[in-house]
Formats: structure tokens, C-alpha cells, sequence
């Protein structure tokens, strides 16, 4: 099996659109090319594949639109610009994508709805929401209020935390560049193309240099992107959002760009980065059969199969699950935080809404945030 044949069988797939192609290096939003990539984003949408877009270039169109021809260096008027540039931005890429009759959101995320368990899980919620809604989610840095310590900065790892917070397959970075070079081919022309690699390689960051004028990462943030990717099993493609027809052709398996692979199945990443949640804050205590599910079927967590809570956590935060027994079974990430874990334990998931007054998950602990120990 080719190992392209990892973006032909993506289901979900997040697209990472950087400012120096978005902006053909600072000439304003390059139009035509946000038509053809919507284009080829409307055709994977039909084909059934969930795609999420991370758009840079707020700051780039706010700098046109504010007839700035040097990145301000104040961090006021950065936010300034990336405020007015949003809105020409979500705006190509809406009135394209309602050509092809699909619908678009826009999601602005800070470090912050990131790292914090409980804003991660509520954004994974809407961003689910959206998609089972077929809804387009396009998402940038909410660069009106991070400050300069706060902030992803480059929408690389933003690209690639989002594929990690959904599960995505595959995270495809459109570049001005055909893929990692084994240097920066701007002041290296006989550099020369890598096809493919592991993702987390050592050598990489060595041939990985910074960014052109716009762009805020360079490759080397694209390289760490595609490492954070592959902890959930994502594979990363790096490729020229120039070339014609490009994400239809990744998808299709064609060999371009460099192609960077998680070491282990993306089932055995997942786990592997679940597993790495060392602190857990609170026990679930379950019955025989929710024992049995857990193992044998690979089972979400019901709080039908719940005994006893103890600990105090959050939504979102890591417990442990135990049998009646004390036995260690599994560990996962929480779905209700402990007071309304203890009132709906041991009760049917379609009493929830009744007894909390909402309904975050049918499910205490979804079986994708579940590790069996
Ligand atoms: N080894 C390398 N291979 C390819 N490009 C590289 C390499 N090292 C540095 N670069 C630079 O990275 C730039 C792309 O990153 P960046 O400017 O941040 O673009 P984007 O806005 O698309 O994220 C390229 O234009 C290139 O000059
Ligand atoms: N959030 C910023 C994006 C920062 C940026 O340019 O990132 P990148 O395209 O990864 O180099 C913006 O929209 O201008």
C-alpha cells in the first residue's frame, strides 16, 4: 500500500491556508485562487469528506485594506488590522462556498479554548456540531485579543491542534513552497524536494528555516505542526497551494509535496496520546458490564454502568475508571464535571436532559477519549 493512500481513505480532513499564498505575498487576498481552492474543497465536500479550514491572512488583508505597506509592530495595531482583515476574509471565502451551496462558519480560537479542558471539549462539541450540520468551519487565531505571550502566532500548530482535537485524518498545509526542502529554496536553489518522511524525524528541524515577509512560521513551524499532528495519528501533507487542482489530487493519492507520517496506526496514536494525560483527578467507579463493554467491545463509558464517583474534576479532565473491585480498567476524558456525574450515575443517557436541565454527550466518557489500561 502507498502511503498516499492515507489521504485517499481521510474522511476528515483540515485544510491550513497560509498568509504568504493567500496574499501572493502581500498583494491583497488572492481571489481567484480563493475561488479554486473552494472549488475543490466544494467537490471533497460532495464526496462526502468532513474538511475543516484554517485560514491565515486577517493581518495581511487588514494591512491592504488599511493601505499599510509595513506589518505594524505595535501590538494594538496589529489587533487593529487583524479585525478589519477578518471581515474580508470570512467574506471571500463565504461568498464563494455559498456558490457551491454550502455553508460556512467562522470560529476564532484563542490559546486559551485550547489548553483549557473544559473550552476544548466545548469547541470540539460545536466544531462536531458544525460538521454534522455539513457546515464548512473556518478557523483562524482570534488575533483581536491574544497578546504576543498568549499566542499560536503561526497557524501551523493551530492547523495541527485542531486535527488533533477532531481526530482528523489528514492535515494538508498549503504553502508558497512545493514541500520541505533540504533547505530554504528561497536562498538555496539546489535544495532539493523530501517526498516523504516520519513525522517526527530529528533531521527535519536541521533543513526547516523560518518564513518570508507575511508568513509568520516559515517551514519549521509547518515540521513541528506535522510532529503534533501525528500524535493522533494524523499524516501531514505540505504542499504548493499554487499548483493547479491540488487538494482534489492530494485526496485522490497523487505524489507531490512532502508527505509527513505518523510512526503508529492512527488508532495507536490516539491511544498513545490519551495514555500520555498522566494526572487523572477523579474515579469512576463501574459495574461488571460496563467492565465487559469497555474490554470487549470498545464501548463508550454510559453512566448507566457507573456506581460511584469520587474525586473532584471537571469536564473535560482526565479520570480513572475502576471495576467494584478496585481493579484499574480504563482512563479517559470526562464528559460532565463531578456534581452532575453523581446525579446521573447509573441512570439511562435519555434522562439526562431531564436531570441536569441539558445534555452535553449521551456518553460519561466517549470511547474515543478512552484508554483501556
Ligand atoms: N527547508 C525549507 N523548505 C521549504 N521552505 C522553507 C524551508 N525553510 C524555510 N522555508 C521558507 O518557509 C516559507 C513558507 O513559510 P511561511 O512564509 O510561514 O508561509 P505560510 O504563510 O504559508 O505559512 C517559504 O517561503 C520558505 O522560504
Ligand atoms: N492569525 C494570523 C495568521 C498568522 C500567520 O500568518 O500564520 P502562517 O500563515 O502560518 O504563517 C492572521 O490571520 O494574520
Amino acid at each position: 500500500m502507498s502511503q498516499r493512500d492515507r489521504l485517499v481513505r481521510a474522511k476528515r480532513v483540515v485544510v491550513k491556508i497560509g498568509s504568504a499564498l493567500l496574499t501572493n505575498d502581500g498583494k491583497g487576498l488572492d481571489l481567484p485562487a480563493i475561488t479554486a481552492w473552494v472549488e475543490q474543497m466544494a467537490a471533497l465536500h460532495q464526496q462526502g469528506i468532513e474538511l475543516v479550514l484554517v485560514s491565515s491572512g486577517s493581518v495581511a488583508e487588514g494591512m491592504t485594506r488599511l493601505g499599510l505597506t509595513e506589518r505594524p509592530s505595535a501590538l494594538h495595531q496589529l489587533q487593529a488590522a487583524a479585525a478589519v482583515g477578518q471581515m474580508g476574509l470570512v467574506q471571500a471565502y463565504e461568498s464563494q462556498f455559498i456558490r457551491h451551496g454550502i455553508r460556512a462558519a467562522q470560529i476564532l480560537l484563542t490559546h486559551d479554548d485550547l489548553s483549557n479542558r473544559k473550552r476544548y471539549l466545548n469547541a470540539r462539541s460545536a466544531i462536531k456540531a458544525l460538521l454534522e450540520l455539513k457546515v464548512i468551519p473556518i478557523i483562524n487565531e482570534n488575533d483581536t485579543v491574544v497578546t504576543d505571550e498568549i499566542r499560536f502566532g503561526d497557524n501551523d500548530t493551530l492547523g495541527a491542534l485542531v486535527a488533533n482535537l477532531l481526530e482528523a485524518d489528514a492535515l494538508i498545509i498549503l504553502t508558497d513552497q512545493e514541500g520541505l526542502f533540504t533547505a530554504d529554496p528561497r536562498s538555496n536553489p539546489d535544495a532539493t524536494l523530501i517526498t516523504e518522511t516520519l513525522a517526527d524525524d530529528p533531521k527535519l528541524a536541521e533543513m526547516a528555516g523560518d518564513g518570508g515577509r507575511l508568513g509568520r512560521g516559515g517551514m519549521i513551524t509547518k515540521v513541528r505542526a506535522a510532529g503534533l499532528a501525528a500524535r493522533s495519528g494524523a499524516a501531514t501533507l505540505v504542499a504548493s497551494g499554487r499548483q493547479p487542482n491540488v487538494l482534489v489530487r492530494a485526496i485522490k493519492g497523487e505524489s507531490f509535496g512532502t508527505l509527513f507520517l505518523p510512526e503508529d496506526t492512527p488508532w495507536a496514536a490516539r491511544k498513545r496520546w490519551l495514555a500520555g494525560h498522566l494526572q487523572t483527578r477523579g474515579t469512576l467507579v463501574i459495574d461488571a458490564g460496563a467492565v465487559r463493554v469497555l474490554r470487549e467491545k470498545n464501548s463508550s463509558l454510559l453512566p448507566v454502568g457507573v456506581k460511584q464517583v469520587n474525586g473532584r474534576f471537571r469536564r473535560g479532565d482526565m479520570v480513572q475508571c475502576v471495576s467494584e473491585q478496585g481493579e484499574l480498567i480504563a482512563k479517559g476524558l470526562v464528559n460532565y464535571d463531578q456534581e452532575d456525574s453523581l446525579k446521573i450515575l447509573g441512570q439511562p443517557s435519555h434522562r439526562i436532559t431531564e436531570l441536569l436541565g441539558y445534555v452535553a454527550e449521551p456518553e460519561l466518557i466517549n470511547r474515543d477519549n478512552l484508554v483501556l489500561v
